[in-house]
């Protein structure tokens, strides 16, 4: 499992290119048969990406956790990124569909990944335990965003969340952009409350999408390709423009789970 260190801001101002991508980008997620885990000091989350071939891929239980199981004192969000597969929990077995989620609760046992999916995974650590829950594209709270003058006619699927999955911490969701719009999340905003993690997917071969990170006065930028994370630290901000569609799992945790609790910035305020 790979460590990262939180930033401060003041330490982001300074960096160059290359070290902003090495802090806070990881392109390397989804391996073939691997499953790959990234340990963020961001709230202590980890994101992976699992891509079975051959067989099933077990998940692994890092060194550093110093755990039985990944989910002893854990809880993980799943979003399968790839076509329709199965997750099996404890020996119960889950299709999740492609841009469906899977919860998987504190206490659960192990956890295998059946080809042909490709899934993405978010992990906190929880105070408690919930049930492990199963929710199908479609079948979360969606939100309508955007106007095509702004060029970011959206769908937010929140699945995670305190009227949804319940969690300890976690909450999570997909966003899918509709074809000619490029935006997300413009107006930016923070939530000094949460951190956040973006995977960027469905994404073209030549296309790019332009991250927009850190303080909203001191905004650097990343750019991305199909199937990269992005940590964004709660001070920062997470906005991104393609260069055409394309769709995001987004995750959080930290003190709340209010979704509508963020600190708005305007257009204008960006530097
Ligand atoms: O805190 C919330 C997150 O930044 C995302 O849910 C935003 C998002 O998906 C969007 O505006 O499209
Ligand atoms: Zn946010």
């Amino acid at each position: 499992m790979q460590n990262r260190y939180a930033c401060a801001p003041e330490h982001v101002k300074t960096m160059d290119t290359t070290e902003l991508r090495e802090r806070f980008l990881i392109e390397d997620l989804f391996q073939p048969g691997e499953v790959s885990l990234v340990y963020s000091h961001q709230d202590r989350i980890i994101v992976g990406g699992a891509v079975p071939t051959d067989g099933p891929l077990t998940l692994p239980v890092p060194a550093e956790l110093r755990a039985t199981n990944f989910c002893d004192r854990r809880e993980l969000g799943i979003v399968n990124v790839g076509a329709d597969a199965d997750v099996t929990v404890d020996g119960t077995t889950y299709t999740i569909q492609n841009k469906g989620c899977l919860y998987v609760g504190r206490g659960a046992g192990a956890i295998t990944f059946a080809a042909p999916g490709r899934f993405y995974l978010f992990s906190a650590p929880a105070h408690t335990s919930y049930p492990t829950v199963l929710v199908q594209p479609g079948e979360g709270d969606q939100r309508h965003l955007g106007e095509a003058a702004t060029s970011n006619v959206r769908t937010l699927n929140r699945y995670i969340h305190p009227d949804g999955i319940r969690s300890a911490q976690i909450s999570m969701g997909v966003t899918q952009l509709a074809e000619g719009s490029m935006w997300n999340t413009m107006p930016a905003h923070t939530h000094d409350r949460r951190m956040e993690a973006y995977l960027y997917f469905d994404v073209a071969d030549d296309a790019r999408v332009v991250h927009l990170m850190g303080q909203p006065e001191e905004t650097r930028h990343l750019i991305v390709g199909n199937e990269q994370a992005v940590i964004s630290p709660s001070w920062s901000i997470h906005s991104g423009v393609g260069t055409r569609a394309y769709t995001f799992v987004w995750a959080m945790a930290g003190e709340n789970q209010d979704f509508d609790d963020m600190d708005h910035r305007t257009i204008t305020q960006l530097r």
